[in-house]
């Protein structure tokens, strides 16, 4: 069992690069089964959720050459065949789900476990499989995986109401539909970024998909897509993690290769809390900041406050001055991080459907347990800002979607490592 342990309460500086977006990635890697060719991506981060769906591939046929040091996979899915894939790695993530799209708009039948992923409380698919069905499909449990299986000899476009704004939804819908016959039409569909990188490369794989980033996009069924070269963009969440330890701790640090716009929620609460950024094209430097403000968050789909990002900041939080709330609109029971937090000392707690914390705490260095990935992210920053040493169990978790958070952290001088427990 690995362990990451840190001596905190040192000042950092310096800069950090960030990677490939896991939650582009993790869709993109299944989307390559529409091509039947070989398909190269660039800028995949090295992270456990990626080496996962490799090895998923790599069962159903994939021939995958991996460089992960360089960010690069060649995926050539000619070989690729739609067996059932009922347990193992599959059960362990979330994206798995979009293997169902991908095997289904490429073969017209998908046999897919159950997703896994981080326990946020409840977290349905039925509008994936109502979106399924509405393109012609027919959903059933296999030997308790889900099984799809088109009723006519192919799917057809179909117009496809969102109940709720869903990124897996949406996407999981784009993959079928991009093979199928005919217009689909997702209509309150999920704006995130993520969501305009899958479309880019189902385009450069020959599909035509518009409207990506808007909440009405338009996929034009294709019978043959093929190979194509895709960069993956900068993952959001993994930049808002590193601005606000760099906002907590930072004697000046300038995070690289962002999308600002990404990100215009999150830097708009740094502002509110009194942070002082410079915003380059592609980097935003963080000045050292001093007497923060408490301030309220409420997450909500993109353009609002990131889901995922709530975690993150809370260590930033808890080193303003006031009292303040946070509540999780996406995933109320995204609330893992905060006994663990309380242990460290924080003024933080539970009320009804939000957070709430007083600050400023003075947080020391404890024993605490990643509990889900983001969670995990939280305890890295509230140990780099706590006093004395923090170890840190269940580090598969952050794993799973940080890459090389050990060697980016100490290069801007947190005292961080990873121990086999
Ligand atoms: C809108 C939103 O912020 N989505 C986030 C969510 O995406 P993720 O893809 O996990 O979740 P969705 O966007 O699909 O779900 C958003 C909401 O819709 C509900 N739902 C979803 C699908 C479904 O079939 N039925 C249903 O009821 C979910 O329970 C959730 O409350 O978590 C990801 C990982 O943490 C984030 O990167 C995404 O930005
Ligand atoms: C919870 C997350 O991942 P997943 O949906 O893959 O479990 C996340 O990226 O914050």
């Amino acid at each position: 069992m690995k362990k990451i342990v840190i001596n905190g309460g040192k000042r950092i500086s310096g800069k950090i690069s960030i990677s490939g977006a896991k939650n582009s990635v993790v869709a993109l890697i299944p989307a390559t089964i529409l091509a039947n060719d070989i398909v190269t991506l660039e800028g995949v981060p090295d992270i456990s959720d990626v080496t996962s769906l490799v090895e998923i591939m790599e069962i159903m046929g994939a021939k995958i050459e991996r460089n992960l040091q360089e960010g690069k996979l060649v995926i050539d899915t000619r070989s690729v065949v739609s067996r059932p894939l009922p347990y193992g790695k599959i059960n362990s993530l979330r994206a798995s789900y979009y293997f169902n799209g991908a095997l289904l708009g490429r073969f017209g039948k998908a046999t897919v476990g159950l997703p896994g992923g981080c326990d946020l409380g409840p977290r349905p698919i039925d509008l994936h499989i109502k979106a399924f069905e509405a393109l012609g499909a027919e959903f059933s449990y296999l030997e308790d995986a889900m099984h799809l299986e088109q009723k006519l000899n192919h799917l057809h476009g179909t117009t496809i109401y969102m109940d709720m704004v869903s990124v897996g939804a949406t996407i999981n819908t784009m993959l079928a539909a991009s093979r199928a016959e005919g217009i689909t039409i997702i209509e309150n569909a999920a704006r995130e970024p993520e969501i305009i990188d899958v479309a880019t490369l189902l385009n450069n794989m020959g599909a035509k998909v518009r409207g990506a980033g808007t909440d009405v996009i338009r996929i034009t069924g294709t019978g043959e897509m093929h190979g194509a070269r895709h960069t993956v963009i900068p993952d959001r969440i993994e930049a808002g993690t590193y601005l606000a330890l760099a906002a907590a701790m930072g004697d000046g640090v300038i995070v690289e290769n962002v999308i600002y716009e990404h990100l215009e929620s999150f830097i708009a609460k740094l502002e509110e809390m009194g942070v002082h950024m410079t915003i380059r094209e592609d980097s935003i430097e963080v000045h050292k900041s001093e007497n923060l403000k408490a301030v309220n968050i409420k997450t909500v789909p993109y353009p609002g406050f990131a889901t995922d990002l709530q975690q993150p900041i809370t260590p930033l939080l808890l080193k303003a001055e006031g009292r303040g709330w946070i509540m999780d609109t996406i995933y109320e029971k995204r609330i893992n991080h905060v006994p663990e937090l309380a242990r460290m000392g924080a003024d933080i707690s539970i009320l009804d459907d939000r957070i709430i914390y007083e600050s400023p705490n003075s947080l020391v260095g404890s024993c605490v347990k990643a509990t889900d990935l983001r969670a995990g992210a939280a305890l890295v920053l509230a140990g780099v800002i706590a006093n004395g040493k923090t170890e840190i169990s269940n580090i598969e978790f952050i794993l799973r979607g940080y890459d090389h958070i050990i060697e980016k952290l100490t290069s801007v001088g947190v005292d961080i490592k990873l121990i086999e427990a």
